[in-house]
């Protein structure tokens, strides 16, 4: 049948908050994406936790950063392949993305995604990570990252907001 010239062939674009949280300050801006979006969230979870103790998660992730260590993922998103535009949000660990997020960036196909990445820190901003997200996702559009200072991170609301609408991501 003729297609009504409002019709769009493009399927409607959908996305996916994917992201890891050690201490919930990138949760907490994941789930504001994802309010404002209307974007699903998938929380990356190790399938052997790391210790809640501050002084051996430095240690531990200092040793995994430093060797690029993949830790094993309990699970990972299902049916990516529905998804166009995918938030990829990490906390900044030592200068760049925290291992579950490389272990991630690793395993699933992002070719032909458009990639928005995001991070909370305690000044380095992105660090490398942008530049680690365009090495393991060669095939994906990855956009300019979003940096929330970990003290904000549950107050940026305004600055999350703006962020998406400078880049076209809501309007
Ligand atoms: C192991 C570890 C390493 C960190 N390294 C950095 C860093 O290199 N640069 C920085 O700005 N903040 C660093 N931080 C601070 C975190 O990026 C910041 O507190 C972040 O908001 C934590 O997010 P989360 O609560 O989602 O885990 C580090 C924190 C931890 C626990």
């Amino acid at each position: 049948a003729p297609k009504h010239p409002q019709t769009s062939n493009a399927t409607p674009r959908k996305s996916l908050v994917v992201f890891f949280s050690w201490g919930g300050n990138t949760r907490a801006v994941a789930e504001k994406i994802s309010y404002l979006t209307g974007a699903e969230g998938f929380e990356l979870k190790l399938a052997v936790p790391y210790t809640t103790d501050r002084d051996e998660i430095e240690e531990i992730a200092k040793r995994e950063v430093r060797d690029k260590y993949k830790p094993e993922l309990a699970s990972l998103p299902q049916n990516i392949e529905q998804y166009d535009v995918i938030y990829i949000g990490s906390p900044c660990w030592f200068n760049t993305l925290a291992p579950p997020v490389r272990t991630f960036l690793s395993t699933v196909d992002l070719s032909g995604k458009k990639i928005v990445p995001f991070m909370t820190h305690g000044g380095s901003r992105m660090g490398q990570s942008v530049q680690t997200i365009r090495r393991l996702a060669t095939k994906a559009n990855v956009t300019e990252g979003l940096a929330i200072r970990e003290s904000n991170a549950s107050n940026a609301d305004n600055e999350i907001l703006a962020w998406l609408k400078k880049h076209n991501l809501i309007k």
